[in-house]
């Protein structure tokens, strides 16, 4: 949360001239609820169980962007469907970074509660190992603006030998 998967990945879709789909979104739009409404009526488990299913589709089209949610990688059906589906690339985001810009909105449920800084310590703890087993590309987004991070993406993407 806040390492930039949603603003990073419009712009990469722009350079790349490619459609760009962020799950959140679609599952916004799907539902016609927005994510707080959603895990309050149906937890967190129905909203992952319609991330499951809106990352399982959209992983399978070929030539888009898509950005998940950051708790998208707890579910090994999402890693495999991402690693499957295209290139990876995790967008890596000190905890004091994440606390910074996620301060401002309030559509974060899991970050409405008394301690969000403890809540990303320890999501980032649990799921720091799994951004990186799944991704191709690690990239650092402290102290770097959107578009010096999607030139990066876009020279190490060339770098990769094709699969
Ligand atoms: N590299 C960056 N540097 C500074 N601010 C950023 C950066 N990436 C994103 N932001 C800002 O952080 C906030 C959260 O970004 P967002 O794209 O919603 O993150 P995510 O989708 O990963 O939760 C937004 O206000 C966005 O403008
Ligand atoms: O980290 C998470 O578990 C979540 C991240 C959010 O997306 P962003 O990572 O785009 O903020 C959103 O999917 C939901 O609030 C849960
Ligand atoms: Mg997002």
């Amino acid at each position: 949360m806040g390492a930039g998967k949603s603003t990073i990945g419009r712009l990469l879709a722009k350079e790349l001239r490619l459609p760009f789909k962020d799950s959140d979104k679609e599952i916004e739009q799907r539902t016609g609820a927005d994510i707080p409404w959603i895990f309050d009526v149906e937890g967190e488990q129905g909203f992952r169980e319609r991330e499951q299913a809106v990352i399982a589709e959209l992983s399978q089209q070929d030539g888009l962007v898509l950005a998940t949610g950051g708790g998208a990688v707890m579910r090994a059906e999402n890693r495999q469907a991402l690693h499957a589906g295209g290139r990876v690339v995790y967008l890596h985001t000190s905890v004091e970074q994440q606390i910074d810009r996620t301060s401002r909105d309030r559509n974060r449920p899991l970050l409405r509660t008394a301690n969000p800084a403890q809540v990303l310590r320890d999501l980032m703890a649990m799921r720091d190992p799994l951004y990186r087993e799944v991704a191709d590309i690690v990239i650092e987004t402290d102290e770097r603006p959107p578009r010096m991070v999607v030139q990066e993406i876009l020279s190490r993407l060339e770098a990769l030998s094709p699969r």
